[in-house]
């Protein structure tokens, strides 16, 4: 059978004019009008699929996940010390292990009731610093989603003005390292056993520490908080308790540490950059705005906050998450898969090690599905007839490494929209914010200024009410 089209090859293997910026716009535009919804690309004779509609990503990730489950090596990333991500994992037992235990404390088809009030507590947190330093409001998110899956994770023993820093430190080696295409070493595996004085060798053994300390010191510092005593509950005290007589007792701890520092990994910042989002259509959109405050003051009378009791009644704020999630997804081509071994679709061969790109972009943004796909609007979710205007699932991806943490990252996303609202508005800083995003894996939008004002309805009082 013969491969799937895609664009020339040159000699060096790998595709003439591959886009670099934002390249989910031309896989899904012209691409797509070329060569359909199977691309096949080589790059540095690295196979690579690109998969354009939502039919052939449920053929392939969703119907064949035995196959298209793994994910590429990066051994950049390796070399780095980024082992122990659960993300990067291929298919594998381990991988099962390590997603049981997600599971355990983060239900797939459910909303974990049991981090509600840790929630509303770092969403009124979160309007404490907004209403005292509105200016900084993109570092008050970062703090607010942070603390939520740090506490879930290690409970009160993290200091999070501590942790972020060393965090960051660590992910921006995970940004840098993690472009397929910028290390020699990435094709050529063979290099990682290069001497230490070549300069990618370098850059992995520097940016090394910070990494090992982002998963270690959390996870020792509530081993010796269990040991003094004083440990508050979470998933890591959670998980060694467990292990009390267990034989392979190091394994197993090593299993944990990777858990709890891979949930903050991967459910800080896509939280942060959906958070961002929703402060720059607020800016940008007012009536929408006024439509969602408007049902808070229905459900609220301006008297108290909003909790999870009262998300059955505030549909439209559950259609602002959903749109802010398909307008400009988080991750516009998701994490990459990777097939185990050879199969056959629609009359082609995909071989086995072809890394596998799921534009999620242009799926979110098909006018078949969402007619008019650039405009943000919420009500498109009041009208979903014919299969049109679906939640936009594969925001969080697909198959069997479909994001376990969706539910926990719905539920901040409403209680943090909900509480913001009911005791804010966000204008323009009298000039429109650009509705462009970084061109990065992990989109942000982009620098913009807001103004965050008090609403009349909300004093103090309100706020500093305890749960
Ligand atoms: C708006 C927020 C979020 C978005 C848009 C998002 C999106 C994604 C996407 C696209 C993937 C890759 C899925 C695939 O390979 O097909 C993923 C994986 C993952 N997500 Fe999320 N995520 C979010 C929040 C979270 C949160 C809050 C957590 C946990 C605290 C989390 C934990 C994970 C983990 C552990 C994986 C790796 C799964 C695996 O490789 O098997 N995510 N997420």
């Amino acid at each position: 059978l013969p491969l799937p089209p895609g664009p020339q090859t040159n000699w060096l293997g790998t595709v003439n004019n591959l886009p670099k910026v934002r390249p989910w716009l031309i896989y899904g535009g012209d691409w797509r009008q070329k060569f359909g919804d199977l691309v096949y690309i080589k790059v540095f004779r690295n196979p690579i699929l690109i998969l354009n509609s939502a039919q052939v990503v449920s053929d392939l990730l969703e119907k064949r996940g035995g196959v298209f489950s793994s994910r590429p090596s990066r051994t950049m990333l390796e070399l780095v010390g980024w082992d122990w991500l659960v993300s990067m994992f291929p298919y594998s037992s381990k991988l099962t292990q390590h997603r049981h235990m997600i599971h355990r404390h983060l239900p797939a088809n459910e909303s974990s009731i049991k981090y509600h009030d840790l929630q509303i507590q770092e969403a009124r947190n979160l309007c404490r610093l907004l209403s005292e330093t509105p200016g900084q409001f993109r570092t008050h998110i970062r703090t607010a989603s942070a603390s939520i899956v740090l506490r879930m994770s290690y409970g009160e023993t993290v200091d999070t003005a501590q942790y972020i820093p060393l965090a960051d430190q660590a992910l921006s080696s995970l940004a840098q390292a993690g472009i397929f295409g910028t290390y020699l070493v990435d094709y050529l595996p063979i290099l990682k056993h290069a001497p230490p004085w070549f300069s990618f060798k370098r850059k992995a053994l520097a940016w090394r520490p910070p990494v090992r300390a982002m998963r270690d010191e959390p996870f020792t510092a509530v081993k010796q908080h269990i040991a003094q005593g004083h440990a508050t509950h979470c998933l890591v005290s959670e998980e060694l308790e467990r292990l009390a007589c267990d034989a392979d007792r190091a394994e197993n701890e090593k299993v944990i540490a990777n858990v709890a520092s891979t949930l903050f990994a991967a459910g800080a910042d896509t939280v942060v950059s959906a958070i961002a989002a929703f402060f720059l259509v607020m800016a940008l959109h007012p009536e929408i705005q006024a439509k969602a405050q408007q049902d808070l003051d229905d459900v609220l009378g301006g008297l108290r906050l909003p909790t999870f009791a009262d998300r059955a009644q505030l549909p439209f704020i559950e259609w602002i998450i959903n749109e802010l999630l398909r307008w400009r997804p988080v991750t516009p081509l998701g994490l990459p898969h990777y097939t185990s071994e050879e199969c056959s679709y629609a009359g082609y061969r995909i071989p086995a090690g072809t890394t596998i790109v799921a534009n999620v972009w242009a799926i979110l943004h098909d006018p078949e599905i969402y007619p008019d796909p650039d405009t943000f609007n919420p009500w498109r979710y009041g009208d979903q007839q014919g299969g049109r205007n679906p939640f936009p699932d594969p925001a969080f991806g697909f198959g069997r490494r479909f994001c376990p943490g969706k539910h926990l990252a719905l539920d901040t996303l409403f209680i943090i929209i909900a509480t913001t609202l009911a005791v804010f508005t966000v204008t323009d800083d009298g000039e429109k914010p650009s509705t462009e995003f970084t061109p990065h894996s992990l989109s942000h939008p982009l620098p913009f200024g807001c103004t965050i004002t008090k609403r009349a309805t909300a004093h103090d009082l309100i706020i500093d009410e305890k749960m």
